[in-house]
């Protein structure tokens, strides 16, 4: 029987109060998310890492000084790989690859060695595709597999933001989410869901980065797949980090408006399939008290999918696909589908490799 190895990417995340600036040195000096020159980044890199290091430090505290991501990344990884091995058609191991902290790239490319497989499958944990994430995850896999000296075929799924059963499995977690918060509302209060994705610098995008566009395509499957008539609904974005401009609205600039409309608000992560800091304190904190300093009569919020049985048959069956053959496409080219397969494209490249995107 055939071994494939599903190598699970995701962001990592300090496992203890004195990981916060390392993580984050690691992170900031990542030339996907520090764009200056390769002279200039590892000594700013870390500047800025120091400087971030108090604040997030403050949010890891509030969650027990550590990220949850990876038990919750392992979990996913245990729950799909008991999903696939049931298909009985060939042998299945999920791997953790974590982009900032450990286990990183270099030690999953050796796991993955050590149990000889016949193939890889890369899945990143993003549902879209950003040059800042997955893009990134990429770049630092296809290098530490070269050093694990790991030559094997390699297929990479892009990107999963418009997959049908994705979006049903979301759209689930919305549904019963709109009807616990429904039920908590007075008749006449009006609920209004705010989508509320990562955000990113606006000059990532504009450089050619699908990811903004596939958050809306996410939400637009999601919302298609809601049996909720008239949904009150709006993209926004959060955990804008440094002083550039970013991609708008702001989760917090829609909190504010919706104070003035005197609408409650369920906030449904989008962007992020596990719980972390951004979704246990940003949102569940800062955002809920923000909200009610701003007079918003309700906040609720959809829980992250976690190991969701309903997202963890979507990966499954995502894999079973990708591995059949039917290889997934890239799906951005300005807005339209790519004609190439992920991999083979400019979209796919990580910035430092590709000068060309479109
Ligand atoms: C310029 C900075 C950043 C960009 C661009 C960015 C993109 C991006 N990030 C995620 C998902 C996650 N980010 C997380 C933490 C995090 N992200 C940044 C900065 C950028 N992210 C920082 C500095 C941090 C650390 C926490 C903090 O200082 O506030 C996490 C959480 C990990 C955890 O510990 O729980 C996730 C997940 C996406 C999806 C994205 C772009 C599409
Ligand atoms: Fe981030
Ligand atoms: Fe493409």
């Amino acid at each position: 029987m055939q071994r494939v190895a599903v190598v699970l990417f995701n962001l990592g995340g300090p496992d203890a109060p004195e990981s916060v600036r390392p993580f984050l040195e690691n992170l900031f000096t990542d030339p996907a998310i520090l764009r200056v020159p390769g002279f200039i980044r590892p000594w700013l890199g870390r500047f800025i890492a120091k400087r971030r290091t108090k604040a997030a430090s403050e949010n890891y505290a509030i969650i027990g000084g550590r990220s949850p991501l990876l038990e919750l990344t392992e979990e996913q990884g245990r729950n799909l790989e008991a999903a696939l091995n049931q298909s009985g058609q060939a042998e299945y191991r999920c791997f953790t690859a974590m982009r900032y902290w450990h286990p990183m790239s270099d030690a999953a490319a050796r796991a993955v060695q050590a149990w000889e497989p016949d193939s890889v499958l890369l899945l990143p944990l993003y549902p879209q595709y950003s040059t800042t994430t997955t893009g990134s995850s990429v770049a630092a896999w296809d290098q530490a597999a070269a050093q694990a000296g790991l030559r094997v075929p390699t297929t990479t799924l892009c990107c999963y933001h418009s997959d049908p059963a994705f979006a049903a499995a979301t759209a689930a977690e919305v549904q019963a989410a709109y009807g616990r918060a429904r039920a908590a509302l007075p008749a006449e209060v009006r609920l209004r869901v705010l989508f509320s994705a990562h955000g990113l610098p606006e000059s990532i995008v504009k450089r050619g980065d699908p990811y903004q566009w596939q958050v809306e395509q996410t939400v637009a499957a999601v919302v298609g797949a809601l049996t909720i008539p008239g949904l009150d609904h709006v993209v926004c974005y959060q955990s804008r980090v440094t002083p550039q401009k970013w991609i708008g609205p702001s989760t917090e600039a829609e909190l504010e408006r919706a104070g003035h409309d005197k609408v409650a608000v369920l906030v449904c992560p989008i962007a992020f399939v596990s719980e972390h800091s951004e979704t246990l304190v940003e949102l569940d904190v800062e955002y809920r008290e923000e909200a009610e300093r701003l007079g918003v009569p309700g906040y609720f919020r959809v829980p992250a999918q976690n190991s969701d049985p309903g997202f963890i048959a979507a990966l499954r069956d995502l894999v079973l696909r990708t591995v059949a053959g039917s290889r997934r496409l890239c799906s951005f080219a300005g807005g339209r589908q790519c004609p190439k397969p992920f991999g083979d494209c400019p979209h796919a490249k990580a910035p430092a490799r590709s000068k060309e995107m479109a």
